[in-house]
């Protein structure tokens, strides 16, 4: 008798899933073997079914937060997500939790739940490059493997994780950097965490990046204003003048609290814009500076990238006006 049927077997580790949509939840509008669909059709119990032998991994508990198309991904849904796998993790024997995901904003959600989340036990999330009626569907291999990782011990305390195509990423390295490529999702020079797949779990490097402080989710209506502006051949700063003017006129509402700007090499900046972010700079805005070539691990923001950072000081200038 296969052990998982034993009567007398243990009971299985209890693994929260949350569906958002995205691709792995899409279905086709076309052909399957053809590209279009729609994103976030299916519910999550949908996508639960169609991984077999996903329910001999974990009790699982499958619940929808929302149903989108992660580029519209939006602060309300990011609060849900945290609320709930707070909730979840108070359950004394809540082992792991899984959240599905669309692949465009993936990043800034695992790292937006790695700055609010008390570390501990595993929340990975994960997503498909196709929809879930696609000819070799990638999204249940995703899946299955996400519910492997949650439900393992030494998941645990390495902060949110990302399980994609046989990769295991940290929330601070892992970026999205092709738009169709089954293997879409890379940790960089850094390289990810581990691996995960038919053979199992298996970790390959430790530091998953530095988890600030734990800072609160900001209450709704509270959501600083974060805006990107980026650096380049004949960058004149003229956006930055526009929004400091809006948010001073009480046209930008809320008006502007920070500006994440995307320089160049190092993260240096055109000297027209550098003018202009000085200026905003004196009026209060907090400024911080990423860098269209990556920028190495360490310094204040330890190598994050630029839509990471704007996550991080939404959080910090929201736990400030608090004070
Ligand atoms: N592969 C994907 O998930 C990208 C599709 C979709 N735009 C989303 O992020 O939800």
């Amino acid at each position: 008798m296969n052990p998982t049927q034993s009567a007398d077997r243990l009971p299985l580790p209890k693994v929260l899933v949350l569906g958002t949509g995205g691709t792995i939840a899409g279905v086709s509008t076309a052909h399957p073997a053809q590209g279009g669909y729609r994103a976030g059709v299916l519910d999550i119990a949908q996508l639960v079914e169609a991984a077999p032998g996903i329910e001999l991994l974990a009790e699982l508990h499958a619940e929808q937060v929302a149903s989108i198309d992660s580029k519209d991904m939006r602060p309300e849904v990011w609060s849900k997500l945290a609320t709930r796998i707070a909730q979840w993790f108070a359950r004394p024997d809540a082992v792991g939790c899984v959240v599905t995901h669309g692949s465009d904003t993936l990043e800034e959600t695992a790292y937006f739940l790695q700055c609010v989340l008390v570390p501990g036990k595993p929340v990975v999330l994960t997503a498909a490059m196709r929809p879930a009626t696609a000819l070799s569907a990638d999204g249940p291999r995703n899946l299955y493997d996400a519910v492997q990782v949650a439900a393992s011990p030494d998941a645990a305390g390495r902060g949110v994780l990302c399980a994609l195509h046989g990769r295991v990423h940290g929330a601070c390295d892992v970026t999205k950097a092709h738009p169709m490529a089954l293997d879409a999702f890379t940790s960089g020079e850094r390289g990810p965490l581990g691996f995960v797949g038919p053979q199992g779990l298996q970790f390959t490097r430790n530091h998953p990046g530095e988890k600030p402080q734990t800072l609160s989710v900001p209450s709704a209506g509270n959501w600083p204003r974060v805006e990107l502006v980026s650096s380049h051949a004949g960058a004149d700063g003229g956006v930055v003048r526009a929004l400091l003017q809006a948010s001073r006129s009480g046209a930008l509402q809320p008006g502007l609290g920070g500006l994440v700007v995307i320089g160049t090499g190092h993260g240096t900046v055109h000297e027209d814009l550098q003018a202009a972010l000085d200026v905003a700079e004196s009026a209060g805005v907090r400024v911080v500076y990423a860098s269209r070539a990556g920028m190495p691990q360490g310094g204040a923001y330890d190598g994050l990238n630029a839509v990471k950072i704007r996550v991080r000081l939404m959080l910090e200038l929201a736990a400030q006006a608090k004070g």
